[in-house]
């Protein structure tokens, strides 16, 4: 059990009810987890179980209903310095009149990191994610996976605690979703980052993960937490192809089979 000041996110008791005219949604019921330094944490749940909701929740861009979000212990209660988000989608997240290297220091300028570091970290990231040769292109410029990279250094460059990582590779083909992979797991090992990782993808979880969390169907709480017990060192074709890997895939699988027909732990 880790204490408190280990842990870079909790989530207490997070009840979301989107309130509408007359018919109200309720998002999410009771979600409550903790997350320490340094974790890699996958989310995953049936389509409508609220994954976005949570991860916007964290991110301080959502009133909560209920419960609190704490970030290194501190109260959630807007966008928080120490937390950086990667969306799915790339394609509006990125500023197109923007050269790739101007989109990676925006957050650097806003935060008033002095010039000099500035560039510095900028060259840093960049060449993390393989984009040193792009820094003066523009985001139309590039393929997909490419501006998924500019993101992910947009996101990296300024060490962010948290980085919170929604659906993010959902809009690219197999084999660049595989490269993005390989590379937020070498990101994730070289900055010692928190990453929190929504995906609909069971394979995508497990292969990044070292926890899933499965969410339950609508109104959300947690299924399992599942910890994922494969070695550190991952490899595409290897580690998807253990039987340990199976096994936790059938297990995560079959979990979220139980949750899609309703299936949820007894409410106390
Ligand atoms: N702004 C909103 N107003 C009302 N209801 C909303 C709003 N945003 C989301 N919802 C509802 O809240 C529930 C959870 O949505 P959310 O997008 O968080 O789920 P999700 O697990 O991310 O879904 P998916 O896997 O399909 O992306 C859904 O029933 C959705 O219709």
């Amino acid at each position: 059990m880790s204490t408190s000041d280990e842990l870079a996110l909790e989530v207490r008791g997070l009840h979301k009810v989107y309130r509408g005219h007359g018919d109200d949604v309720e998002a999410v019921r009771e979600l409550t987890f903790a997350v320490p330094r340094g974790e890699f944490l996958c989310v995953v749940g049936p389509s409508g179980a609220g994954k976005t909701t949570l991860l916007r929740c964290i991110a301080g861009l959502l009133d909560l209903s209920g419960g609190e979000v704490l970030l290194e212990g501190r109260k959630v209660t807007g966008p928080p310095e120490g937390m950086a988000v990667v969306f799915q989608e790339y394609g509006r997240s990125l500023f197109p009149w923007m050269t790739v290297r101007q989109n990676v220091e925006l957050p650097l300028k806003e935060r008033k990191v002095p010039r000099a570091q500035r560039s510095a970290k900028v060259d840093e990231a960049l060449e993390a994610v393989g984009l040193a040769d792009s820094a003066s292109k523009h985001p139309w410029q590039l393929s997909g996976g490419m501006q998924q990279r500019v993101a992910i250094a947009r996101a990296t460059a300024y060490e962010p605690a948290v980085l919170l990582m929604d659906e993010p590779f959902a809009a690219v083909d197999a084999q660049t979703r595989a490269e993005l992979e390989d590379l937020v797991r070498s990101l994730w090992h070289r900055l010692g980052v928190t990453i929190l990782f929504v995906t609909h993808d069971i394979d995508e979880a497990i292969y990044l993960g070292r926890r899933v969390l499965v969410l339950s169907n609508r109104p959300t709480v947690v299924l399992e937490d599942v910890p994922v017990d494969l070695p550190d060192e991952r490899d595409q074709l290897s580690t998807r192809s253990t039987p340990k890997f199976a096994e936790l895939r059938g297990h995560v699988y079959e979990r979220i089979q139980a949750a899609k027909q309703g299936y949820r732990p007894e409410e106390g």
